[in-house]
């Protein structure tokens, strides 16, 4: 297994608030990795963190070490465009832009200066592909991504994400929104994905964990309180908290 992601003593905080207390996490390259716990323990707070989103809100102070290989993601030299195609991220409601889905997909290439029609078109398809929805789409390439459903807007918007390859793809409770069908549609997309990328998804859905995850980090309170095997988690916990949690005693 290879490390492509580690933090170490990673605090935040909202003004005065600490919301995150010392996160030492590392994650595997090739991976799925699956944040679980209570709503408010800090889930999307530290996922935001890997990609510096939390930058965007005012008031917010993060401390530790991220790396990203080497390189420190909080390095004043860091340039956020190619942070933010390294680490790409989906959100939890489809957000594709008003616009065809061909425009979607190739916009980040776009914004990158790529103009070539043909490398356009040839990412295009293969990122619709690995986003397993090219079949429904490919049709319809310039209808604007808004008049497909729910689960195909999620699934171009991973297409969008992917056609810049991304070491890393962030998720926050990407199916929360979806039909079963779609999520379950997605949830095989990531499978799939997961042979060229790394994901590290948040999601309440304990089952949608244990189907995907190779691994899972338990936070409770703003603290990673188990990291392990998803199998392991969900068998034999280490920690009580984590089992207490598994069996729904709170959260
Ligand atoms: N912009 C903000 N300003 C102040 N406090 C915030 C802000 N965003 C989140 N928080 C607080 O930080 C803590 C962690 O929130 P976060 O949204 O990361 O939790 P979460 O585990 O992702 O929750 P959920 O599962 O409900 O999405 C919570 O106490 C929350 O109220």
């Amino acid at each position: 297994m290879t490390s492509i992601l580690k933090t170490e003593n990673v605090h935040l905080y909202y003004g005065e608030k600490e919301a995150l207390h010392g996160f030492d996490i590392e994650f595997e390259q090739n991976e799925i990795t699956a944040l679980i716990g209570p709503s408010g323990c800090g889930k999307s707070t530290f996922l935001r963190c890997l990609n510096r989103m939390n930058d965007l809100r005012n008031n917010t102070t993060v401390t530790g070490s991220f790396k990203i290989g080497d390189q420190d993601i909080y390095a004043p030299t860091t340039d956020m465009t190619e942070l933010r195609k390294e680490i790409g991220m989906v959100f939890q409601q489809p957000n594709p832009f008003p616009f065809s889905v061909y425009d979607n997909v190739a916009y980040g290439l776009r914004i990158a200066g790529v103009k070539d029609k043909k490398v356009l078109d040839e990412v295009v398809e293969k990122s619709l592909k690995q986003a397993a929805v090219w079949d429904e789409v490919k049709d319809d390439l310039n209808k604007n991504a808004l008049s497909f459903s729910g689960g195909q807007q999620q699934r171009i918007c991973i297409a969008r994400v992917l056609a810049v390859k991304p070491k890393i793809i962030l998720m926050d409770e990407p199916t929360s929104a979806l039909d079963p069908i779609s999520s379950a549609k997605i949830e095989d997309t990531l499978l799939e994905l997961k042979k060229d990328f790394t994901i590290i998804i948040v999601t309440h859905n304990m089952q949608q964990a244990s189907r995907i995850a190779d691994k899972t980090a338990f936070m409770l309170n703003g603290d990673l309180i188990e990291y392990n095997k998803t199998s392991k988690m969900f068998l034999n916990p280490d920690k009580q908290q984590t089992s207490d949690y598994l069996n729904g005693e709170f959260g």
